[in-house]
């Protein structure tokens, strides 16, 4: 998989050298590409902003920058993917868009290359949609979640995690990404680990389940099946809507 990131901040995404996204880079699983729009500027100051026409607050980010910035990320990634011929899925982090969920996680981790582009201040000009859609490009607006960022790349640091992690040999363990909250549709079970009791500062002996020291693994999965069900009634009973 191929990944390229337009942003006026590539700063932010330095994380995306770390920890598991770093070692799938190392292992050759994903290409990571970091590309600053202000180099896609003219003038002296490298303007990327300018008033709202119509009035309002704030400032939006002009679309000449964004156009050279894609024609030249287009051009590059086309000349590099394997069979020249992968077209990138463009995702813009955009508050107004179709909630981030583990399906879409799923659905992008089988893309072969993706272009987030990161907006900032109040948001880009809508001509830049449109003009990338007019060339035959896919885009899609994601948004992390019901509350007001500042800018993108919070969002891509979170949606590139999500997809990356599922994509074949990143994860050591697949095991691991069968049973977590969300990929069952259901909120993960209670954890624990050794000691079988622990005494917390306050002076509490507290004990792991005595089922999960049993060894049988049908009372042991039908419990954790239990709690599941209990916890996502009890913190989210939207998911469970529509449930057989
Ligand atoms: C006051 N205005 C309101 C509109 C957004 C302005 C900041 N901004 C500019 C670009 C941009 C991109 C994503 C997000 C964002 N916010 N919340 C989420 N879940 C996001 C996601 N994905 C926010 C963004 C601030």
């Amino acid at each position: 998989m191929r990944i390229d990131v337009i942003t006026i901040f590539p700063e932010y995404l330095a994380p995306l050298e770390l920890s598991l996204i770093g070692k799938a880079r190392k292992d050759g699983l994903i290409d990571v590409h970091l590309h600053n729009l202000r180099d896609y500027t003219h003038d002296r100051h490298r303007t990327v902003d300018d008033t709202p026409v119509g009035g309002g607050a704030g400032m939006v980010m002009k679309p000449e920058p964004w156009a050279e910035a894609f024609a030249n990320v287009l051009a590059s990634g086309k000349g590099e993917s394997d069979d020249g011929s992968a077209s990138p899925l463009v995702i813009f982090p955009n508050p107004a868009g179709e909630p981030f969920t583990q399906r879409a996680a799923e659905q992008r981790a089988e893309e072969p290359w993706l272009i987030f582009a990161c907006g900032r201040y109040e948001g880009i000009d809508e001509r830049v949609y449109e003009y990338l859609a007019d060339q035959g490009v896919r885009v899609a607006l994601s948004s992390l979640g019901d509350y007001v960022l500042n800018g993108g790349e919070v969002a891509v640091l979170a949606m590139t995690e999500a997809i990356v992690r599922l994509v074949p040999g990143v994860v050591g363990n697949p095991e691991s990404i069968v049973e977590e909250s969300h990929t069952s549709g259901l909120l993960e079970y209670p954890l624990y680990t050794k000691p079988a009791r622990w005494t917390s500062p306050d002076g509490v002996q507290r004990d792991v389940p005595e089922v999960l020291l049993s060894g049988h693994h049908a009372r042991i999965q039908k419990w954790r099946r239990e709690r599941s069900l209990e916890r996502t009634a009890e913190r989210r009973p939207d998911l469970l809507e529509g449930r057989e």
